[in-house]
């Protein structure tokens, strides 16, 4: 039964209706059926074996539409087996989808069917018509003919017969189809209520979550209430504040018309006033028109001011000049290479000598320090553009004035750079030394048929204390052109000691002093000039923790540091115009003591280094700077004699000799008058030894000592006594450790008078010279007119002096009478050693005196150039000594005839 259903089934789903008739017979039936299994491989029973998920896998692999309607209904009956025994009472998505389709397609089948059905119906129907119609034909027939009649009536009846059983059978499969049909829906309804179920169970789940979401609903709907609570209060508090702000509102309004009212006063007033500015403006251009006119005026002014501030400069500097201030021009060295990224400590440098530096370790206003000098030379300023400001200065040598260029600066600011220069074979980095020497020739050469020069040079270096010559005696004694000399100063600067240290790879370990001296004589008026030019290269100070300097280097240092340090001594008395200076504290300031003390030009380059690791040394060698600045000389005074001079000078000698000679023949007779007189009072009267007047005007006890029994000379004596009550050396008695060098002054000055009243009497034994003075002069002359009489006035007196070193004393003059190179040659001991034979042989007719371990010799001056106005005579033994005229007031004031000297010079 089961198989036939299917077979019609399986014929019902391929559409193949004309099989049905087939089908009546049984063996088509069953190879049908085959066909049908082979094409869907699961029996029924099979899938009791099988998994649901196994039963999807295989259902979709065959496909619902070709699978037979039992093997439909097993899988749904499997499936809901399965369900059933598990209990689970839940079909999954996929089942209930298999199950929803399975159905469907069942469904669909038995419609199928159904409609099937009711078309063979239908055709039965046609076909029981048609048969009944050729029946009642064939009953007309039969009534026709009996035997057709019967014949057909048989086949007919036969025919009928076979429909008949057509119709059984066809009942009997719609009955079978029925019950199929029947069972169909039961499975149906059992697989609906399945379903049902499900959907129930998932009914379930959506109350469940309905539930949930009006949970959620509520909660939401109390936070809207919530919300509209509060935009509620919100609207309130808005109305509220929009009330005010209407409120507010008016009464800006009010304001605002009261205002604009107001403002309709104001425009009102403003008109008035417009017309009063208009009013004011035509009164104030009318003014400014006045004013114009006064300011074309103010301007011409102004113009002139900018003439006058350039004067004012000018005098300011010519009063600098009269005052004779020390000029101080500062130069700062650049970064040497290598040093590109360090900070510098100069913040400003003003056109004119303005300089600020920075400390770099403070902030604000008390960080930046201003100093003044006469001009500051930034890194870039070149060695030519130092030199043009210091030409003119030099240039002054040849006009007889003294000038002193020194360079002060701590060690490695570039105090060589500036004197001597980096290179020397390039003419443009030559030093203010070379650049000096040059000019001068130059003009010496450019004056010659007016003024015929000679200019002789020398160089020394101070060193430990001990002044060395840099430039031997050899050397000196010749005649060089200008370019030798140059090479000579070369040498001389080899000779310099030198040293590395941590601050300087070729740091200067002594102090170098070049000497210029130049002498001119005018060709027509034949008037003597006579100026020197010292360019002075100190020693740097250093601090030797930063130096590192140990052994000689730390000694060197020492005496660096001690003799700068006298220096600055030296500097603060000049500046405080104390009485005394202490020049004498060390080599150095004795060297510049002409300079710094006296009638000099003198001008001090002080050398910075930018380096902010340098401050604290930039800071103290500006103040060092700031205070030299402030040294007043006097005015410079210019070392000229006119011939008028140099006669009346001769004219003095003279007189002094003829004076010489009466006080010699009045001595006598004062002699032969005493020893009449001692014979008539008797040898052992008191009165002997201060009858004469001129004992009793030097009158002090020393003075009485020294002429009662000491080995110094009564003149020497009296000397050094005058020494002590002029108001430069009063002080000396009170210098620190003063003993020692009292008694070397006094011994240096007692040697400085034999020397001199040597040379005045050729080589007489001074002392028995002086004696037989003392004894005989008259009392009206006492013994500083002795010594001004001879040419030694107390200002040159007192520069020699200072000049003279501790150890040994050298001292000259030339045989015109000027003492002025001598103080000079005072420090260069060796040139003791050349002779008077070897000035002869050079021609030169400057010699010098000196007193060597109290020996006395004689030096020709050291070099000369420019031999063209050599004069050719023989060095001669001095004439007596005579006083340059410019210094002369208070020296020539003995007589009567040469205080007319000095007021007419
Ligand atoms: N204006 C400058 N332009 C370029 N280089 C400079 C300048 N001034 C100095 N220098 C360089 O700085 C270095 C130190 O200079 P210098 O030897 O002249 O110093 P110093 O003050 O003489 O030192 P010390 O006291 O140790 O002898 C040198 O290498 C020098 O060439």
């Amino acid at each position: 039964m089961n198989s036939h259903l299917e077979l019609e089934v399986y014929a019902s789903e391929n559409g193949e209706t004309n099989s049905l008739c087939e089908a009546r017979n049984g063996g088509v039936a069953e190879e049908t059926e085959n066909k049908v299994h082979g094409a869907f491989q699961f029996k029924q029973g099979c899938y009791a074996d099988l998994p649901a998920a196994k039963i999807l896998e295989s259902m979709k692999l065959n496909s619902l539409e070709n699978s037979s309607t039992r093997s439909l209904f097993s899988v749904v009956n499997k499936v809901l087996g399965d369900n059933i025994e598990r209990k689970t009472g839940d079909i999954t998505q996929c089942m209930a989808f298999l199950l929803k389709k399975v159905v469907q397609e069942i469904e669909q089948r038995v419609s199928t069917q159904a409609e099937y059905l009711k078309k063979q119906n239908n055709l039965y129907k046609v076909l029981e018509e048609k048969y009944q119609s050729r029946m009642r034909v064939l009953e007309t027939l039969a009534t026709g003919t009996y035997e057709e009649n019967e014949i057909e009536k048989t086949e007919i009846e036969e025919n009928k017969k076979v429909h008949e059983q057509d119709i059984l059978r066809l009942t009997k499969e719609k009955d079978h189809s029925d019950i199929q049909i029947s069972a169909l829906k039961q499975e149906l309804e059992l697989a609906k209520n399945t379903y049902e179920k499900h959907c129930l169970q998932l009914e379930t789940q959506a109350t469940e979550t309905k539930m949930e979401l009006e949970k959620k609903l509520m909660e939401l709907e109390c936070l809207l209430t919530d919300s509209r609570n509060k935009v509620k209060e919100l609207e309130v508090f808005s109305q509220s504040k929009s009330l005010r702000w209407r409120k507010k509102k008016h009464g800006y309004k009010s304001i605002l018309d009261s205002q604009f009212e107001s403002l309709q006063g104001l425009r009102v007033t403003s008109e008035s006033i417009k017309r009063e500015v208009l009013k004011t403006q035509r009164i104030y251009s009318e003014e400014f028109h006045h004013l114009g006119v006064k300011l074309k005026g103010l301007i011409a002014a102004a113009e002139n001011y900018h003439t006058v501030l350039a004067e004012n400069m000018k005098l300011y500097n010519e009063v600098q000049d009269l005052k004779g201030n020390i000029r101080v021009y500062c130069r700062i060295r650049p970064f040497l290479p290598g040093q590109s990224k360090k900070r510098t400590t100069i913040e400003y440098i003003g056109e004119n000598g303005e300089l600020v530096v920075a400390n770099p370790l403070k902030q604000g206003k008390d960080s930046h320090r201003l100093f003044k000098f006469n001009k500051v030379f930034g890194p870039e300023a070149s060695q030519e553009e130092v030199f043009l400001d210091t030409q003119p200065l030099i240039r002054s040598v040849l006009d007889g004035y003294n000038v002193c260029i020194f360079a002060y600066g701590q060690t490695g600011s570039g105090k060589t750079y500036t004197m001597t220069g980096p290179n020397l074979s390039s003419k443009g980095d030559w030093g203010v030394n070379y650049r000096a020497l040059n000019d001068l020739f130059h003009i010496s050469q450019s004056r010659k048929n007016s003024i015929a020069y000679d200019v002789g040079v020398q160089m020394v270096e101070i060193y430990n204390e001990q002044v060395r010559d840099l430039l031997s005696s050899d050397t000196s004694q010749k005649r060089y052109p200008f370019h030798y000399v140059l090479e000579l100063m070369t040498i001389g600067l080899m000779n310099r000691s030198v040293g590395a240290t941590a601050l300087n790879e070729r740091s200067s370990r002594s102090h170098s002093v070049l000497t210029v001296h130049v002498r001119g004589v005018d060709l027509e008026t034949d008037a003597v000039l006579r100026g020197s030019l010292h360019l002075v290269d100190l020693a740097g100070s250093e601090r030797v923790d930063r130096s590192e300097a140990t052994g000689d280097r730390l000694r060197e240092a020492q005496h660096i540091n001690k003799s700068l340090s006298a220096l600055g001594d030296v500097v603060f008395a000049l500046a405080q115009k104390s009485p005394h200076v202490p020049y004498r504290n060390s080599k150095i300031t004795q060297v510049l003591q002409s300079s710094l003390g006296g009638q000099a030009k003198t001008l001090m380059f002080v050398q910075l280094n930018p380096d902010v690791e340098s401050y604290s040394e930039t800071i103290s060698t500006l103040k060092f700077a700031e205070r030299v600045s402030g040294v007043e000389l006097g005015a410079a005074q210019s070392n000229k004699e006119g011939r008028g001079v140099r006669e009346l000078m001769d004219q003095v000698a003279s007189l002094k000799d003829a004076v010489a000679k009466k006080d010699e023949e009045i001595g006598k007779l004062r002699l032969v008058k005493t020893s009449v007189n001692d014979e008539r009072q008797g040898m052992s009267s008191p009165r002997h030894g201060s009858s004469s007047p001129r004992r009793h005007s030097i009158g002090s006890p020393r003075q009485s000592r020294a002429l009662s029994g000491g080995k110094r000379s009564g003149l020497a004596e009296k000397a050094v006594s005058d020494r002590d009550n002029s108001s430069e050396y009063s002080d000396k008695h009170s210098e620190a450790g003063s003993q020692q060098s009292t008694d070397d002054f006094r011994h240096h000055n007692e040697l400085f008078q034999q020397s001199r009243l040597a040379v005045a009497d050729g080589g007489q034994n001074p002392t028995e010279d002086i004696e037989s003075r003392l004894a005989l002069v008259d009392g009206s002359q006492n013994l500083t007119e002795d010594i001004e009489l001879l040419g030694f006035g107390d200002a040159d007196h007192e520069e020699r002096l200072s000049d003279i070193s501790d150890g040994e004393l050298s001292m000259g003059t030339e045989t015109d009478g000027s003492l002025n190179s001598i103080v000079e040659f005072t420090l260069f001991p060796e040139t003791a050693k050349l002779r008077i034979d070897s000035a002869e042989k050079f021609g030169i007719d400057i010699i010098f005196l000196v007193i060597h371990n109290g020996k006395t010799s004689i030096i020709p001056f050291l070099m000369f150039f420019n031999t063209a106005f050599l004069p050719s005579v023989p060095a001669k033994l001095p004439r007596p000594p005579q006083k340059q005229g410019h210094k002369g007031s208070s020296r020539l004031s003995l007589t009567s005839g040469f205080s007319k000297v000095s007021s007419s010079m």
